[in-house]
């Protein structure tokens, strides 16, 4: 079989606040279809690296290619662009919107790149257990079923990277094991690679590798 090479290739990552290093020449690869967890203590970094790695944070060094495409690179509409079509975010700040419905709410990027799909939105719906809610309004649904809205949202136009950042967060065990789950077939299906930021060690264990922010490196966990 032929070498297929990595979906994404991160290397010489750094990031300085003030006076102080939070991480030194990192590099970082993902396979296509893998689930890498990254563990590590609170303020180690990793939520800036996840930003870093989708330009949503500026890092002093490093380069981050996805299929070859030089991220870092681009131009502000030509990230943005990227992160519209190849990128999908699970983080706990991109909450779901209050006023729209689920529907509307996993629908959204789709409709963000013009091009509309009832269909998927259904397929999303079914995948995620929340057919049944679909013209419900976030509110109306709890921190578990509000967990599968932001993953069916995060896939729903089939991203090649899925970064997530503690999506099993606040979520009791069997919750937190239904939505690792769901992301992890959802990946399979979709040939999609994900990098998991989480405390959970339970989380971990469900990932194909592990790696552990520490002292501003990247090491086996
Ligand atoms: N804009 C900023 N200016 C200065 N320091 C910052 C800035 N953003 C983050 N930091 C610092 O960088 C460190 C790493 O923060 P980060 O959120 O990446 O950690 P984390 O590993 O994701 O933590 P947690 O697990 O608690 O979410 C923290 O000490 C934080 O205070």
């Amino acid at each position: 079989m032929p070498d297929v090479p990595p979906l994404l290739i991160a290397s010489g990552l750094t990031k300085r606040f003030g006076g102080q290093t939070l991480f030194e020449q990192l590099d970082l690869q993902l396979q296509r279809g893998e689930l890498l967890a990254l563990l590590g203590e609170s303020g180690s970094g990793k939520s800036t690296l996840l930003n870093g790695l989708a330009a949503l944070e500026p890092l002093d060094e490093g380069r981050v290619l996805l299929d070859g495409q030089d991220l870092l690179r681009l131009d502000e509409a030509g990230q943005a662009a990227l992160r519209r079509e190849r990128l999908g975010f699970v983080f706990q700040a991109f909450h779901v919107l209050p006023h729209l419905t689920v529907r509307d709410n996993i629908g959204l990027p789709l409709l963000l790149q013009g091009r509309p799909d009832a269909a998927r939105v259904d397929e999303m719906l079914a995948a995620v257990g929340l057919s049944d809610k679909a013209r419900q309004l976030p509110r109306e649904l709890s921190g578990g079923q509000l967990q599968r809205v932001a993953i069916a949202r995060a896939l729903v136009h089939r991203p090649s990277l899925v970064l997530a950042d503690e999506p099993t967060g606040n979520l009791d065990p069997r919750h937190a094991d239904q939505v690792m789950q769901l992301l992890r077939q959802q990946l399979q299906q979709q040939g999609a690679a994900c990098l998991l930021v989480t405390h959970s060690a339970h989380a971990a264990a469900l990932a194909d590798r592990r790696l552990r922010l520490e002292g501003g490196q990247l090491v086996d966990a």
